[in-house]
Parts: C-alpha cells; structure tokens; sequence
C-alpha cells in the first residue's frame, strides 16, 4: 500500500496559533493543534515572539503528526514588526497590526510623501498598521531600543527563520511592510525611515522553499519549509480563489479581499494594495474591530451573542480599538438613536451591523481597484470563526444583498499554507492544490433585499461623527 504524503500548515494569528496535518493526495486533515496567544491591553497591542514560538511547537505537536509531515509552511499575521538584536533574540515585545500608538508616525509619512505617491509606488497608504509606521514609531519613542535592531522581521518570517535558520519572507506579506514594491525594497522609503535594508530578510520568488527544517523541533529535521505568507494571503490560498472573487473574513481583524490581475493602487487608502502569494494582487479592506468587539458588547448587554432582534433605530459603532476602516484610529465606540422602546436585543444587532458595515461597503471598492468587474451575482465566501455564527451570516446576507457561501473548512489560513507546503511535494500552484482538495465547497445562502435604511443609517451617523471620532489633537486611546 503507498504510503500517505502528509503536509503541515500553520496559522500564527493574533489569538492564538493553529496547525493542520492534511493529507497531500486526498486533502482529509488528519489533525488539528491549537496553542493561545497572549496580546497586550489597554493602549499597546504587543506579543512576546518567544511565546509564539512555542505556541508554534505546541500546535504543531498536538496534530499528532508532526513527525512524519514532508513539508511545512506558516501563515501569520500581517504587518507586526518583530526586532532582533544581533544575537537572534526579540529587542522588545513586537508591535503588532492592532496597535494603534504608530497612528501619528503614519500620518506624518502620508502627509509628507502624499497619498498619491505611496498608492503609486507601495500600492498602499500606510495607516498605523503598517510595519513602516511601527518602526517610526519605535524610533520616535524608544531610540535605544531601535538602535540595538541586527534584524526586522514580519510574524511568519521570524518563525520560518527559527524553524530553518534562513532569513527569507514572500511577496504578499512583504507588500504589507510599507517599504516593498514589485521591484523589492523601496529604498527612499527605507532612508525616510532610517532603516538599513541588510536588517531586512530575502523576499522568495513564488514556489521557492524557504529552507528545510532544522534540528530540535517536533517536526521531522530535513522536512521541506515553504515561503509562508501573510495570514489573508494564506487563506486566499487556502480557498483556491479565482480573481475577482470576494471573499469577507471576520474574525479579530474584520477583512474583505479578493485575487485581481490588476495592481490595485487606491489613493484614498481604503483598499490596501497587497500583493497575493503567487503572482497576482491582493487588494484588501480591513477592520480593527470585529468579532471581539461584537463579542464585548453581548457580554456588556449581559446575552448571547446570537441573542439579536430586528428593528429599531439604532446605530453602534463599534469602535473600541479605534478604528482603520475607516481610518479612525483615535475613535471610541458610538452609540445613537436610542428610543424607549430599543430593546437589548436591538443594541446587540445595532453592534454587528456597525461592524459589518465597512466591509461590505468596500466589496466593490476591492474588485474595481483590482480591474475586476462588480458582479452582485457573484456569491461573496464568508470565512473566520463569526462565519460560524448565525447572526453574523444573517448580518452579512442583509447589509450585501448578495448570495453567501460558506466554505464547511475551518481553519482556511492553515489549510492555505498546508497547499503551499504541498505544492512544494507536487510542483502544483497551491491553489491548484486547494481546488483540488475542494476547501471552498459549503452551504449556498441566497441572496435576501439589501436592507439599504440600515446602511444609510449607519452612513450618515457615520458622517456626522467623524469630528467627534476624529479628534485633531487625537491620542490612542
Ligand atoms: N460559533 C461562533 N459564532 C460567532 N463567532 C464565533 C464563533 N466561534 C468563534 N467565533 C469568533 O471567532 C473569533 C476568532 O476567529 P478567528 O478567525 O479564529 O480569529 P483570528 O482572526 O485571530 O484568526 C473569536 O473572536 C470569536 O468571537
Ligand atoms: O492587518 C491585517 C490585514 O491587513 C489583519 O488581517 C491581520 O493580518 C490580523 O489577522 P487576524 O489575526 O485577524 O487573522
């Protein structure tokens, strides 16, 4: 009997990092591993790489399969700005896409290049989540610390380099640094910032590995190791998506993206211009509060958070992290339009219709910037752990008025990079593999009327906010 070629993917997320054992021929995932994260609160968003490290071990480990899978790749979050000091160890926690304190550093990049350059020359605006923003932030307040950086590193790089000993990252996540362009490193944004480009790893072509696993892991030493990729990318390979379909993402981060030919470059900052793991663009909206926020406002009404109603007058921004879509950072979460007769239910509907509403009002803005046609026949894929949720799918299908499938795989960020680690096994693109492997089949949700008295109420009290939300003197929290 033939033996079974066995493929691990990981998704290194900002909750928590998850591994999949999947099998190449068949796509069946034989087992799963989960390891929690620790993030830091009030103003900071950090985490401490060391104990993503282990989160990495621990899932790998507890698939049950670590040491008989031929080939790994990693899919983590994007944008954090891991430092290493020259003996290989973290400086300081990173800084991760969340944190919101680099907003001033992120302002005064665009206001001094202007937004049109940056479009034009990264494909995207930087807003405080760009690595390029943290590292001007970490010049600006902590100069020793700064000073002591050998290398800067991305979430997914810094763990391929434990795994492999080898410096190296992809294009989709690079092209969420802020210094990368189709051509490499940007070297005038890199003098802006006075960041060398010897402290920064290799970008790898597509298809290329990364190295093969070293000694002292669970992993079988000698394993394959692909490029990874940046956690949105992962998944785009994980649905083996064809361009100009959309895809929405709900989880800590809310995201709404699609595979385009064309390179998306948006002056307005909206659509985020990221390249995808192959050789196509990635053009992306994304939220900064999502299901946790969601989450936080059930548990402050004290219900469920499936325990929504219908109706009523209500809007909830729910901005409690500050906000990116729109660019928002200094803003607080908003309640209006209360009446006597708004019930708790309501509020809670109110909070995930505030949540929901940036990312479907940007579904067309991240097709066109693409050059890709707006097809609202076109059923958006819901994926994330809220796609799990019936009053997040229920949201999503009354504020698109599009058809929703549902994918029935989970974990789509590490089954995506499971395909790249298999095609590095096979020679297949991964998202060959992933079509293959079926990971986007799952329940068809008909399209029901567009509820456009709910987006228009959101839209307006969304205006009228804005200086409220806005402060000219802002400071993060
Ligand atoms: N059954 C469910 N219904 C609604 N939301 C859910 C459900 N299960 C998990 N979630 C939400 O999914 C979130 C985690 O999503 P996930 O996509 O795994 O996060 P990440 O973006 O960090 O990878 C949690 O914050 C939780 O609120
Ligand atoms: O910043 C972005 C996209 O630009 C986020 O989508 C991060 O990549 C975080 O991802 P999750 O932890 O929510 O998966």
């Amino acid at each position: 009997m033939a033996v079974q070629r066995v493929v691990i993917g990981v998704d290194s997320s900002t909750q928590a990092t998850k591994a999949v054992a999947v099998a190449v021929d068949t796509g069946a995932v034989l087992g799963e591993g989960r390891a929690p994260h620790t993030v830091s609160t009030a103003a900071a968003r950090e985490s401490d790489p060391e104990q993503w490290w282990r989160a990495f071990n621990e899932a790998v480990r507890r698939t049950g399969h670590a040491d008989r899978a031929a080939a790994v790749s990693i899919g983590a979050q994007q944008h954090g700005l891991v430092t290493l000091d020259a003996h290989g160890g973290p400086v300081r926690p990173a800084l991760l896409w969340n944190d919101v304190r680099s907003a001033p550093q992120a302002a005064s990049l665009v206001e001094e290049l202007t937004p049109q350059w940056w479009a034009r020359r990264t494909g995207s605006v930087p807003t405080a989540a760009f690595t390029v923003a943290k590292w001007a932030w970490l010049c600006a307040n902590e100069p020793q610390a700064a000073a002591r950086v050998a290398a800067v590193r991305l979430p997914h790089d810094y763990l391929t380099e434990r795994l492999t000993g080898t410096a190296a990252t992809d294009r989709g996540d690079a092209s969420g640094t802020g210094w990368w362009t189709p051509d490499g490193y940007d070297e005038d944004v890199l003098r802006r910032v006075g960041l060398d480009r010897a402290l920064l790893p290799e970008v790898l072509a597509p298809g290329v590995a990364a190295g093969v696993v070293r000694a002292g892991t669970p992993l079988q030493e000698g394993a394959l190791v692909a490029a990874g990729t940046g956690d949105n990318m992962a998944a785009a390979l994980g649905l083996g998506l064809e361009p100009g379909v959309p895809v929405v993402s709900l989880g800590t981060s809310g995201t709404v993206y699609a595979v385009t030919r064309g390179r998306p470059q948006d002056p307005s900052g909206t659509v985020a211009g990221f390249a995808d793991a192959r050789g196509d663009w990635l053009p992306l909206a994304c939220t900064l509060n999502c299901t946790l926020a969601v989450d936080r406002i059930a548990a402050l009404l004290g219900r469920d958070r499936e325990d929504v109603a219908p109706g009523g007058s209500a809007v909830l921004l729910p901005y409690l992290d500050g906000e990116r879509t729109p660019n928002l950072p200094y803003a607080s979460g908003l309640l209006q339009g209360l009446r006597h007769d708004t019930s708790p239910g309501q509020v809670l509907q109110a909070g995930y219709d505030g949540a929901a509403y940036s990312l479907l009002t940007a579904v067309d803005d991240v097709l066109r910037a693409g050059g890709e046609p707006v097809d609202p026949s076109v059923p958006l894929l819901l994926v994330g752990g809220g796609a799990r949720g019936a009053a997040w799918r229920e949201t999503v299908r009354r504020l698109s008025g599009r058809p929703v499938r549902v994918p029935a795989a989970q974990e789509l960020v590490a089954l995506g990079a499971a395909a790249q680690a298999a095609g590095l096994l096979t020679g297949e693109a991964p998202d060959e593999v992933a079509r293959r492997w079926g990971t986007a089949a799952g329940v068809l949700l008909e399209p029901v009327e567009r509820d456009t008295e709910a987006l228009e109420r959101i839209r307006e009290t969304l205006r009228a906010a804005v200086p409220l939300l806005n402060p000219a003197s802002g400071s993060a929290r």
